[in-house]
């Protein structure tokens, strides 16, 4: 219900002065708004994504569409980690209607981490975000597309949408890890087998989107039990939270004991956990069908010990489909949460957030609905 009562409708193809007036949509019937058109658009690309191509992915697939299109752009290699977040940091936010990311979704982890870093956040995180998939996994652009779409495909329905130019809502989750950091997140959080393999098939990038496929196989041989402490705030028990608002009032501070309306698992010992907001977790891994950026919802999944090899080989293979939860695997739970916190026991492993490794040790988050501005279909 939120994609249709906030969906913006902006032609970029009839861009011409810098503010026009812009028709809003809305379910009692049109509304009339001045709001800048998200034309004047930074594309920021980095240039190491995926198997390296992202540049020429772009020159090659989507510059002559923005050029007929008429989207004015201003394209920006990125130099190093953490270039684009200092950039939009401290960028002018003024001169620029969108930005978008040509990568995986690390560097689009990086960009709303930065504009959460500004003084004047609230009014920066408005900023439309748009994705073109240059990285392995580009699990925000695969969620975006109505249809299963792989590889340049993918590429050329992002791009269209970025022409096209329906901006939606997307919630951001808060994430505060053990050293009192706080991230905003717009995609996952993963400990255990999923993290493993996210991290370690790094070193097979260059074979692009099947190196989740060979680190999955690598690590299965080599299966592991973590244990640890799962809580969450099933989305039934949790108060009605307002939009746009980041105060994280259903968290207590870490070191606190969860509140009692929250549900804590009776397992300790997973193989995974994963708490994902967006439907895919890369192209080709469906993994929340129906999942809606703005649904406010947190899907979590875990699977506790005890299962085989071959039933995880098989919920990752059905995943391709969105038919895991169908395979009826005792060992795979599925809850809408709110909120959650996690707490491993064992000593050593990997949690990343959106595919980027984070400090290992205990995390908790909460959903912030609808707090960012997407450029979808
Ligand atoms: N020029 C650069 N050189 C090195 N690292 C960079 C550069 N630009 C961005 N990065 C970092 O590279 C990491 C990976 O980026 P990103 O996730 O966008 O691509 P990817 O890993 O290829 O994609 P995917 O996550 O889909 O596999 C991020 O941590 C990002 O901050």
């Amino acid at each position: 219900m939120h994609s249709t009562l906030t969906l913006i409708s902006v032609t970029f193809a009839a861009c011409g002065s810098r503010t026009a007036i812009l028709n809003l949509f809305f379910l009692g019937g049109p509304l009339l708004q001045k709001v800048r058109r998200p034309c004047r658009t930074m594309i920021l690309v980095n240039p190491h994504s995926g198997r390296g191509q992202a540049l020429q992915l772009f020159t090659g697939h989507i510059q002559g569409m923005l050029t007929e299109a008429s989207v004015p752009y201003t394209l920006v290699l990125t130099e190093h980690q953490n270039h684009a977040r200092e950039l939009v940091k401290k960028a002018d936010l003024s001169q620029w209607d969108a930005l978008v990311i040509m990568s995986g979704d690390g560097l689009l982890f990086e960009v709303i981490n930065g504009l959460m870093d500004r003084e004047d956040w609230q009014e920066a995180i408005q900023t439309p975000l748009g994705i073109l998939p240059g990285g392995s996994g580009n699990a925000l652009a695969a969620s975006r597309n109505d249809v299963m779409a792989w590889n340049e495909e993918l590429l050329l329905s992002c791009g269209f949408m970025l022409c096209k130019g329906l901006v939606g809502s997307m919630d951001l989750v808060s994430i505060h890890l053990a050293s009192r950091q706080r991230l905003f997140s717009f995609l996952s959080i993963a400990w255990g087998f999923v993290a493993d393999v996210d991290i370690e098939s790094e070193k097979y990038r260059h074979v692009g989107a099947i190196r989740f496929l060979m680190g999955t196989l690598v690590r299965l041989a080599t299966l592991r039990v973590y244990q640890g402490r799962l809580a969450y705030l099933p989305v039934k028990e949790a108060p009605k939270h307002p939009k746009g608002t980041p105060v994280d009032s259903l968290l207590p501070g870490l070191d606190q004991p969860v509140p009692e309306s929250w549900t804590v698992v009776k397992e300790e010992d997973f193989v995974l956990v994963l708490a994902i907001y967006q439907s895919h977790l890369a192209e080709d891994l469906w993994t929340v069908p129906g999942a809606m950026a703005d649904d406010g919802v947190i899907h979590l999944f875990y699977v506790t010990a005890g299962i085989s090899r071959p039933a995880l080989l098989r919920l990752f293979l059905a995943m391709e489909k969105g038919a895991h939860l169908a395979c009826g695997c005792p060992h795979l739970v599925y809850e809408k949460v709110r909120a959650l916190r996690l707490e491993p026991i064992t000593p050593q492993g990997m949690i990343t957030v959106d595919g980027e490794m984070v400090e290992y040790g205990p995390v908790q988050a909460q959903i912030h609905p609808g707090l960012a501005k997407l450029i979808c279909g």
